[in-house]
């Protein structure tokens, strides 16, 4: 489903701001694996999330997805096997259009359905059952503009647009970070629902330690460049924030920078 190959990332090399960002990293995903993703500032999150969905190139290895080679594709071939939430709610959706305008935006994004330019009634009803999931009573404001929406029913129809074509690969980059802990929650237990139900193969970057256990099937920690522990389905369940701070402490040989947000 995913496999990125030996990936090395180098920021200005060869000058004195030379940054090795990702080293040598190797991942695979199965169909319908939900794998979370901490480290410090600076381990390369972005980073891995920016050479999965094409925005970076790797200067070394290979990004596979669906079993294609889609290293050089760049980022608009890509975008048709990839969903993407980023962490400003602002990001995903264009605020001057109606709720149905950003929802017919994204359905036309996955070529491999038939588009027909517009939103014909059957188009409108399938948008209305799949904002009915959402629970905010945007099914009832489709004309709606989008920049009139709060930060979370944003986030929450970002997220909406990105699972609805049932992407090969699910990018969450920090989705609910921005958000107030109520929003965050929703956003948290939407994200939960909508892969479960859509099976979607999910990669979620998050600072929060105790979403990234709750969270999916397997965990990932990335550390300078390098993923340095990979918790797998038979470990997750019993995992604690002291076992991934002591894990840590073991393999680098120093306490892990923590502050309250990543403890969560
Ligand atoms: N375009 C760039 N040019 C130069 N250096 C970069 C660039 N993008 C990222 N870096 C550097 O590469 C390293 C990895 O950055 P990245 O953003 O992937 O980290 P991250 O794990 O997402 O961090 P954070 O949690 O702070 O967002 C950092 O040292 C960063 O400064």
């Amino acid at each position: 489903m995913l496999k990125l190959e030996g990936i090395t990332k180098i920021f200005n090399e060869g000058t004195p701001d030379e940054k090795v960002a990702l080293n040598h990293i190797n991942l695979h995903l199965k169909p319908g694996d939900f794998v979370t993703v901490i480290g410090s500032n600076g381990a390369g999150k972005s980073t891995m999330m920016n050479m999965i969905s094409g925005v970076l190139t790797p200067d070394v290895g290979k990004v596979w997805i669906d079993g294609k080679d889609v290293t050089n594709l760049p980022e608009y071939k890509r975008s048709r096997y990839i969903g993407r939430v980023f962490q400003d709610p602002m990001a995903g959706t264009a605020p001057s259009m109606t709720i149905e305008e950003n929802l017919a935006i994204a359905y036309a994004r996955n070529s491999s359905r038939t588009l027909r330019l517009g939103v014909n009634r059957e188009r409108r009803d399938f948008f209305r059952t799949a904002l009915e999931k959402l629970h905010l009573n945007l099914e009832n404001r489709l004309n709606a503009k989008v920049g009139l929406l709060s930060g979370g029913e944003r986030q929450a129809l970002s997220l909406l647009m990105a699972t609805f074509t049932k992407p090969s690969i699910l990018l969450l980059d920090e989705h609910t970070a921005a958000l107030d802990p109520s929003r965050a929650e929703l956003i948290t237990n939407l994200t939960k629902q909508l892969v479960e139900e859509n099976q979607l193969t999910t990669l979620m970057v998050t600072h929060n330690m105790q979403q990234a256990i709750d969270l999916g099937n397997r965990l990932i920690m990335m550390d300078k460049g390098q993923i340095i522990l990979e918790v797998n389905e038979d470990q997750k369940p019993n995992l604690t924030i002291p076992d991934l701070m002591a894990e840590f402490e073991r393999i680098r040989g120093e306490k892990m920078a923590t502050d309250r947000t990543l403890l969560g």
